[in-house]
């Protein structure tokens, strides 16, 4: 997608050198500054993706399946490559995509001679990346069919509310939740994103206006207490998300704040305004292996210090952080929540759109 008017990846692989690195555009740094940030070790691979340099479901797995390519520069063992797919797999609990690109990444290795293995890892990891680009894209695709009847129904602009960042920046290329955004902008169909901000790391705040911005798609940034003020009133006429795990009886996991604003789509239809609530999500990010995701997914707690200090840019342009808790307070981060599927409208993936009870036909 763009940035200041050029395309870019989240991630991609740079042979330029003697030894071959990884390039991301460092997260952490956004919306203030702009930044490629150089990655050479499975180390520093873990350690971006702990601190969220690269975060968002499908780019984790991503970034992990890159992550075995860098450790196969340092040996092509059997025993190297699991403790390295161990670790990578330790790094971010619940997005279910990691696990997944690192069992992937294995898969190809582990059945080749040592010798042809640090190639293959790098073509593969490669692989994993463009295939994101492609369900994108479907998913993009799908879901504007939902943006395309509700503008054909109302003829006006269609109202879209979504939470924490699943655009591009979330992915590879295109997004999941706004990628049908995206498609619907693209194909002259007025739309304006409602973009909670997602407290404690402000990703919609910092990541999804970024990102909206600099594709021109008309958007407010809400605190994340405004959703359910915003559906009540008739101001929102869908609400899609990401996710970092999707069960195979359609309750989604994704970042903590989800579940109410799933809640007031919900409570919608007592008003009259019926607000559906759609998941996109690639394949990769469904796990067949477990049903009730409020007991079996393993939520990450992440450090308190993300809430209790804000970053931001002062008045004279430099980047600082600031304490807003009382010293000594004690915190609470969980990371994520599950959306049970009762109350999820679709899902929408890169076979079409389904309803939490006909996902399971995904795998025919
Ligand atoms: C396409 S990304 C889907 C999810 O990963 C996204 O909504 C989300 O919750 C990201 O959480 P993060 O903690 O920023 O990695």
């Amino acid at each position: 997608m763009l940035v200041n008017h050029e395309q870019y990846r989240t991630i991609w692989p740079n042979f330029e050198h003697a030894q071959p690195c990884v390039e991301i555009i460092d997260q952490t740094k956004l919306p203030h500054v702009f930044e490629v940030a150089s990655l050479t070790t499975l180390a520093q691979m873990i350690v971006a993706i702990k601190t969220m340099q690269v975060r968002g479901a499908p780019l984790i797995g991503a970034a992990a399946a890159y992550g075995i390519a860098l450790s196969t520069l340092d040996s092509c063992a059997d025993r190297h490559l699991q403790q390295s797919a161990e670790q990578l797999i330790a790094s971010r609990p619940t997005a279910v995509n990691l696990r997944w690109a690192v069992q992937r990444m294995l898969s190809a290795l582990l059945r080749l001679p040592d010798a042809q293995r640090q190639s293959a890892a790098w073509a593969e990891a490669a692989l994993i990346c463009d295939e994101d680009v492609q369900l994108n894209q479907a998913i993009g695709k799908h879901g504007l069919t939902l943006i395309h009847a509700q503008h054909q129904q109302k003829a006006r602009t269609i109202n879209i509310l979504t939470h924490c960042n699943a655009g591009w920046l979330a992915t590879v290329d295109f997004g999941t939740a706004l990628a049908p955004i995206y498609a619907a902008h693209n194909a002259g169909i007025h739309v304006h994103v409602w973009v909670g901000e997602t407290r404690p790391r402000n990703q919609g705040a910092s990541l999804t206006a970024w990102e909206l911005g600099q594709h021109g798609v008309p958007h407010t940034v809400i605190s994340d207490n405004a959703g359910g003020h915003l559906m009540q009133q008739g101001q929102v006429d869908m609400v899609i998300v990401g996710a970092d795990r999707v069960t195979a009886a359609g309750d989604v996991c994704n970042k903590i704040g989800t579940y109410l604003k799933a809640l007031a789509a919900f409570d919608s239809v007592a008003l009259g305004h019926h607000v559906p609530f759609y998941a996109a999500v690639p394949s990769p990010t469904i796990d067949w292996n477990i049903e009730d995701g409020v007991k079996s997914i393993e939520i990450e707690e992440r450090d308190a210090e993300e809430l209790s200090w804000m970053s931001g840019k002062l008045s004279d342009g430099t980047i600082a952080s600031v304490n807003i808790l009382p010293h000594g307070t004690q915190v609470a981060n969980p990371a994520f929540d599950v959306t049970p599927a009762r109350l999820v409208t679709g899902i929408i993936t890169e076979r079409g759109v389904f309803t939490p009870q006909q996902l399971r036909t995904m795998q025919r």
